[in-house]
């Protein structure tokens, strides 16, 4: 309900939206520009000030101090109406009022879209849209990220997705205040709002003469600082009186005996529209003008980054681009997705039955009416599991209506969970729709299968047991792997763990020739780095295998660190490959692994090849942000990889420490083994911030995980809370 809401309000007002904040934002530089030429108030009272401009300028009939500090004088002398800049220290005309056509037109744009009352309403509509924007952008930040305790921990997802919430949590609550505060000034202009407090009544007045304001106690009793508009008496009516309004109410003044003849005071509820106006102009408060004006300028931002997301790869209505028909789908995949990813593991198997012939749809799970489908032989269920083993945003109340099913449709279901292993809830949501469809009665094409983090080996093998039970090809990565697919010549190889039954090797690669569209683009090898990952096509084969890269587009090269596998025919054939040979392959990109960009330590942690994406971050670590490296192999003298490396990058400063182990040496240790030995180190340097990312086989992972639950307990965290954080990754095979 929350994510339609903000979506649909978002695509329907973002124009609008953005031409009322933007205008804002510029106007709040007025007040700011004001503020910075005005001089403060002297610490003089009304009556002595009023006499000083008296004095110069002649004819003066009013005399207004704006909130930023600014006095204009207004006067009528000889027939001819004047306005003046007053200086607030000597009460000296130092320029003549000039308004900026400029600035009405803004403020004429911002109040009212310049079309009168019409275009009053029309803001107010905006101002409303904003503010549901607002409210429900928060509720969905909250929920995504985990909570409202975690509303501000380091974001993960698509490029768009992480700028559309890092900008809406800095400009979000700038917004918010604005679309209030924006909503009551227009109830205050159209009187929707209580009325204020009643003018003072005139009472008699003495009419003996007319003193010097200087020399009248109730204008001398009133300091500058309060003073926002001084009326004079008419200088040929001795019974008018000097009309005073400050920012604590209005009273008239005699201008024989000084006497303030009456007084009406501001009321709680002016006060409060004072307030508001103030903190929705900037007007005597310019800095957060300023702010505000800047939380403004964020709207474009946020307007682009959310129809990015919509118009993108996110969206069901994207992947049906063939337009099949419900009516014609044969295939229905349910996509139940928090953080995006899902959806793209979606595609590619919408992609790939469409090319095995078959009419797929796709759409969220949320979006669940078997009604529509005349033709549908099997709905397949992507679901992600968020939260504690919760459903996720796409998939709202998909349980809800399994379990008012009057009858189960007659296509059977397959269940596919994606989830993380090492949370206690492995795939909980998933295995509960499972659970719940068969309850109903529904029939179950086959058995219900796991994801975990995101690994593409699981996903792939789903994809062949169910090509198997459709009796089709059905290729799950067919991205058009062989279109995108480049050659790439071996430059190197550097052999390792012969003797200890591990043969491994380190393969570099020469960078291929990029097209000028794909480098101005950034496709492909035009931009990598470390921890993403290469698709290797091996011969007599369609389906890639991915190897994460151990180095960057900087670096030059491509390198990748690859174990022959028993029977592995990709792994098999890269290690039989010598320089001058060709491998084909593709560029995957990985975000998900990529160090955060700050200077916060890094704990690096890998077994085996999973050295490689761990050994390129050290290597590109020119700015030496500390990174502290834990690895294991088998033996220091056959399977040590990068182990001439070392050294160099110790004394270069890329590497702060390295800590090695090794499971076929006297001391017969695992990474883990010596993680629990400098626990103390571990506790003090994720004190300071650290993140942790590890890399390599699933059981050396889950020996981590288990050491890190035991290390972080002192100090109340464990890997699911630094998970959630994003300072806990893993690239696990
Ligand atoms: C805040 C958060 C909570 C999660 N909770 C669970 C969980 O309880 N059980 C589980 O198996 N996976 C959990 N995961 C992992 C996700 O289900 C997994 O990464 C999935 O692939 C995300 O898919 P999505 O990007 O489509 O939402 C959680 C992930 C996050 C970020």
């Amino acid at each position: 309900m929350i994510r339609p809401l903000h979506r649909w309000v978002g695509l329907a007002a973002a124009l609008f939206v953005c031409v009322t904040a933007l205008s804002g934002g510029v106007l709040a530089l007025y007040p700011a520009a004001e503020a910075i030429g005005t001089m403060a108030a002297p610490p003089t009272d009304v009556g002595s000030f009023a006499a000083l401009v008296q004095d110069t300028v002649p004819g003066l009939e009013q005399i207004r101090r704006a909130p930023s500090g600014q006095i204009t004088a207004f006067a009528y002398d000889g027939g001819v109406a004047s306005k003046w800049i007053v200086d607030p220290e000597t009460g000296v005309p130092t320029s003549p009022v000039t308004q900026s056509p400029t600035k009405i037109w803004i403020t004429d744009l911002h109040r009212a879209f310049l079309a009168g009352d019409a275009g009053r309403i029309a803001t107010a509509v905006v101002s409303l849209a904003m503010l549901v924007l607002s409210v429900s952008g928060f509720m969905l930040a909250a929920r995504r990220i985990g909570g409202w305790r975690r509303l501000f921990a380091p974001l993960k997802g698509s490029l768009p997705q992480r700028l559309h919430l890092e900008v809406a949590r800095f400009a979000g609550i700038g917004l918010l205040l604005s679309s209030l505060t924006g909503l009551w000034l227009f109830a205050a202009t159209f009187g929707l709002l209580p009325g204020g407090a009643a003018l003072p009544a005139l009472p008699p007045v003495s009419g003996s003469g007319s003193a010097s304001p200087a020399a009248l106690s109730a204008l001398k009793d009133i300091p500058l600082s309060h003073l926002r508009e001084l009326s004079f008496p008419r200088i040929d009516n001795l019974r008018d009186v000097y009309t005073i309004k400050t920012v604590d109410g209005m009273g008239y003044v005699d201008q024989g005996t000084g006497a303030m003849l009456s007084w009406s005071a501001r009321t709680p509820l002016q006060q409060l529209s004072d307030f508001i106006k103030m903190l929705h102009t900037g007007k005597g408060a310019a800095v957060l003008g300023l702010i505000l004006g800047l939380c403004a300028a964020c709207v474009p931002i946020l307007a682009m980054t959310g129809l990015l997301q919509q118009s993108g790869r996110f969206s069901p209505s994207s992947f049906n681009k063939r337009r099949t028909s419900p009516k014609d789908a044969d295939t229905v995949i349910l996509v139940g997705s928090e953080g995006g990813t899902t959806w793209t593991f979606a595609q590619t198997l919408s992609k790939a039955l469409a090319q095995a012939g078959g009419k797929p749809v796709v759409a969220a799970m949320s979006d669940f009416t078997p009604e529509r489908y005349d033709h549908v032989a099997r709905y397949l269920i992507l679901a992600a599991t968020s939260g504690d083993g919760d459903a996720p945003s796409s998939a709202d109340g998909f349980l809800d209506r399994l379990a008012s099913m009057q009858h189960p449709p007659t296509a059977p279901f397959a269940v596919l969970g994606f989830g993380d292993s090492t949370f206690p809830r492995y795939c909980a949501y998933a295995d509960s729709v499972a659970a719940e469809a068969r309850k109903a009665g529904w029939r179950e094409l086959m058995p219900a299968a796991h994801v975990d983090r995101q690994s593409r080996q699981d996903f792939t093998s789903w994809g062949e047991a169910l090509a198997e039970k459709l009796g089709v090809a059905l290729s799950l990565d067919s991205k058009n792997t062989e279109a995108r697919a480049v050659t790439l010549p071996l430059l190197s190889r550097r052999d390792y763990g012969e003797e200890v039954q591990a043969p491994t090797a380190i393969l570099r690669f020469a960078l291929p020739r990029i097209p000028l569209c794909s480098r101005l683009m950034g496709h492909g090898f035009a931009r990598f780095q470390a921890g993403d990952l290469i698709g290797i096509i091996p011969e007599g084969d369609t389906v890639p295998r991915y190897y994460s890269l151990a180095s960057g587009r900087r670096d030059g090269f491509i390198e990748i660190c690859v174990r022959k596998q028993a029977g592995g025919l990709c792994s098999g054939q890269l290690m039989e490959l010598r320089p001058g040979g060709t491998v084909k392959a593709f560029l995957r990109r990985n975000p998900g692994f990529y160090p955060v960009d700050d200077r916060s330590p890094l704990i690096l942690i890998g077994a085996g090849t999973g050295i490689g994406p761990l050994a390129g971050f050290v290597r590109a670590n020119t700015a030496r942000r500390p990174m502290h490296l834990y690895f294991g192999a088998r033996s220091q003298t056959s399977d040590l990889l990068y182990g001439e490396d070392f050294g160099r990058w110790q004394a270069e400063g890329r590497l702060s420490s390295l800590v090695t182990a090794f499971s076929r040496s006297a001391e017969h240790a695992y990474v883990q083994d010596l993680l629990r030995r400098d626990a103390d180190v571990i506790r003090q340097l994720i004190g300071t911030g650290a993140r942790i990312m590890i890399c390599g086989g699933r059981g050396m992972a889950a020996g981590v995980a288990a050491a890190m639950e035991d290390i972080l307990s002192p100090l109340s965290l464990s890997p699911i809370t630094l998970k959630a954080e994003g300072r806990y990754v893993e690239d696990v095979y």
